[in-house]
């Protein structure tokens, strides 16, 4: 009855008509690159279409979140589709018929995928908030450890107490092995639970980070190319770490003084209870405490450092253009303004940790205080004989009990104040609208050479910059090889991102077979098509691993002709004809630009895709290679839709057209003129 856990798809295609999402129904149906989907790919898809939805174990209460059909995941690698109806499950059976089932909510290690929101349903406004309360498994058992710790820890002041009163007062030392045991179990049970806390916190708050990391990093690989890369590195690490920021304050001190500050109210309560008014005491002091605190921490707050961020891209810059600065051995410059920024950080950072300390002081002497204050103020009443004077030093004792989680609570307020801000920020975040924010579910042909269309194609880098590409207008046939042509930087590279949907123009658009390129999938179309940059990077690894990226399961004859097909023949013998030679390892094994260049074009040739992009694909090669790869290039035509770009004149002569480009604008688009000279570029 239950599906294979390798063919997720007619599961998955049932579950978005199920869920009213008809067209990603259609799109995983017609997809051929999501046939034997598995249930790592199935929850790829339901991330990418937008379906909020959490994985649980299969209990009663799991299932009660939702009204929505859920997906059981069993140990046995099998997964099935049910809904429920009225009172009775159904489960999708393998005639994709809904029949009766009869759910066991006590199976085993079984987990189930609920269905919390569906695509449009504003969830991601407060992704933060939504995220935090799903895991919500951690309040039972940290409000009980924390109850329990809170007991125990009135163990010592009252033990005291009995001694004082009790063994000394009263003149009976039998009492005190019993009360040392007494106080002993109380200590042990209070470290236990502390232990057993911290555990739970610990991993609450890892795992937490590690979803806020999983949400950032595949919101991160889904923003659009331009964005991504107006954005910046350090900018991509700062949301990164916000995650860790989250963990590090959960699972820190603060942390444990913020969840111990409600259970102050046992030690409030106690020192009520021996003591009667003193109480009032603590109360007051606390409430002066904050207020000092408060203004502390702005005093604080006010000399923040503001220079780390540019001393940051400074460094960056430095370590980008070390090489260059050093050749030009005019370093005087930078190392003024080095050394100024270096000395700036340094004031800065040493008068904010002059006010930290400050700020520590202060609170610890508040401390103090409030336990003298008690101190003075029970003397009267002991002298009055209000109490007894083992209850004034509980009452003391108590008062370090919440003084510390207050103490600790406030000054995490900084902490939390940066909380805070990576809370919005990440909400933020999560509300930019990515590739898939729209529908784009056209699905392609992928054996078929598309033909493509430029129409009125415009695109900036930015407000600031001319244009690169000016309303080009270009139609390619199917099976066509088209070169483009023309000076550095006329926007060769920008038209071959663009037709390869990488880069989305501000206006104009391209068309695949006809079809809008934005109504592909992004992801789709890319691993669809075969693009090589003009600087092609190489990953850690052996020569095979580096080719085998972009077809994990290629033979090793596969690899080989596709390296000798780039023309990277010589290469391989240069490398002994070693496809598990490391290219990373050793220095002897490094390979030059150009030489990693041919493994590039390997890989676009290895996809054996029917729609080449190849971005400077000859330059710099020994003749032999340009000869071999010539032959590849008119072997492609018919076959495969191929745009070049190239400086090459007898690489030029082999395309069915040109479209030569002059500062964004199209020169000339068509069959090469007779007196084209490519002289000038
Ligand atoms: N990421 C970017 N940000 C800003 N401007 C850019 C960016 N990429 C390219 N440009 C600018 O856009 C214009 C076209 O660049 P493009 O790389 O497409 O030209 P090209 O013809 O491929 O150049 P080359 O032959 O040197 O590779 C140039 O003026 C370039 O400086």
């Amino acid at each position: 009855m239950d599906k294979s856990a390798t063919d997720l798809q007619p599961l998955l295609c049932a579950l978005f008509k199920e869920l009213g999402m008809f067209s990603q129904a259609n799109y995983v149906l017609q997809n051929p690159q999501l046939q034997n989907l598995e249930v790592v790919n199935l929850i790829a898809q339901l991330k990418k279409h937008q379906v909020i939805f959490s994985v649980l174990p299969i209990t009663q209460a799991a299932l009660a979140k939702t009204n929505l059909p859920f997906v059981i995941l069993n140990n046995d690698g099998q997964s099935s589709l049910v809904k429920r109806s009225r009172s009775i499950y159904l489960i999708l059976d393998e005639k994709q018929q809904w029949v009766d089932y009869q759910l066991d909510e006590k199976k085993e290690h079984c987990q189930v995928i609920v269905i919390d929101s569906l695509p449009l349903a504003k969830q991601t406004l407060k992704a933060f908030t939504t995220q935090m309360s799903k895991r919500t498994k951690w309040y039972k058992p940290v409000f009980w450890l924390s109850l329990l710790s809170s007991l125990t820890g009135l163990a010592v002041p009252l033990f005291t107490m009995s001694v004082y009163d009790r063994v000394i007062g009263g003149q009976a030392p039998d009492l005190l092995p019993k009360i040392a045991l007494g106080a002993f179990l109380a200590l042990t049970v209070l470290v236990a639970t502390r232990m057993v806390r911290a555990k739970v916190l610990s991993s609450v708050s890892n795992r937490f980070a590690r979803d806020l990391s999983d949400m950032t990093f595949t919101r991160l690989l889904n923003l659009p190319l331009l964005v991504l890369s107006r954005v910046g590195v350090s900018n991509h690490i700062a949301r990164m770490r916000n995650a860790e920021k989250v963990r590090s304050l959960l699972s820190g001190p603060g942390g444990a003084g913020l969840v111990d500050l409600p259970f102050t109210f046992i030690a409030f309560a106690t020192i009520a209870f021996l003591s009667g008014w003193l109480v009032l005491v603590p109360i007051v002091m606390l409430m002066i405490y904050a207020l000092v605190n408060k203004l502390m921490n702005s005093y604080v707050q006010a000399a923040s450092p503001t220079m780390s961020g540019q001393y940051q891209n400074s460094l960056n810059e430095l370590s980008n253009n070390i090489l260059q600065l050093q050749a030009s051995g005019h370093t005087a410059g930078w190392t003024k303004e080095f050394f100024r920024q270096t000395r700036e950080t340094c004031r800065q950072n040493f008068l904010f940790a002059k006010r930290n300390g400050l700020n520590a002081a202060t609170a610890h002497a508040l401390s103090m205080l409030t336990a003298l204050a008690t101190v003075f103020t029970g003397i009267f009443l002991v002298l009055e004989q209000s109490i007894t004077a083992g209850a004034l030093i509980a009452c003391v004792m108590l008062i370090w009990r919440i003084t510390g989680p207050a103490q600790l609570a406030f000054s995490s307020r900084q902490k939390f104040t940066m909380m805070d801000g990576s809370i919005k920020q990440f909400d933020r975040f999560m509300q930019a609208s990515t590739e898939n924010s729209a529908l784009r579910l056209a699905t392609l042909d992928e054996t078929k050479a598309p033909a493509i269309s430029f129409n009125h194609v415009t695109l900036r880098y930015g407000a600031e910059y001319e244009p690169a590409l000016s309303a080009i207008s270009a139609d390619i046939e199917a099976g066509e090889c088209v070169a483009i042509i023309g000076p550095n930087g006329c926007g060769k590279t920008s038209l071959l991102l663009s037709a390869l949907g990488v880069i989305e123009p501000q206006s104009g658009f391209i068309t695949v077979n006809d079809k809008h390129l934005k109504q592909f999938d992004p992801e789709q179309f890319r691993r669809f098509a075969a693009f090589v940059p003009a600087e092609s990077e190489l990953l850690p690894g052996s020569l095979a691993d580096n080719l085998r990226i972009v077809k994990p399961d290629a033979s090793d004859e596969e690899l080989i002709t596709a390296l000798t097909n780039a023309g990277g023949e010589s290469l391989f013998n240069a490398l002994g004809k070693n496809l598990s030679i490391d290219l990373s390892g050793q220095s002897e094994h490094l390979l030059s630009a150009v030489e990693a260049n041919y493994i590039g074009l390997a890989r676009a040739l290895l996809k054996k895709s029917p729609y080449m992009l190849l971005d400077e694909p000859l330059a710099n090669r020994n003749p032999l290679a340009k000869i071999k790869f010539s032959e590849t290039l008119q072997s492609l035509k018919g076959k495969s839709t191929v745009l070049f770009s190239s400086h090459d004149p007898d690489l030029i002569k082999l395309a069915d057209k040109v479209i030569i480009l002059d500062k964004g604008n199209v020169v000339f688009a068509g069959p090469i003129p007779e007196n084209t000279s490519t002289e000038k570029e």
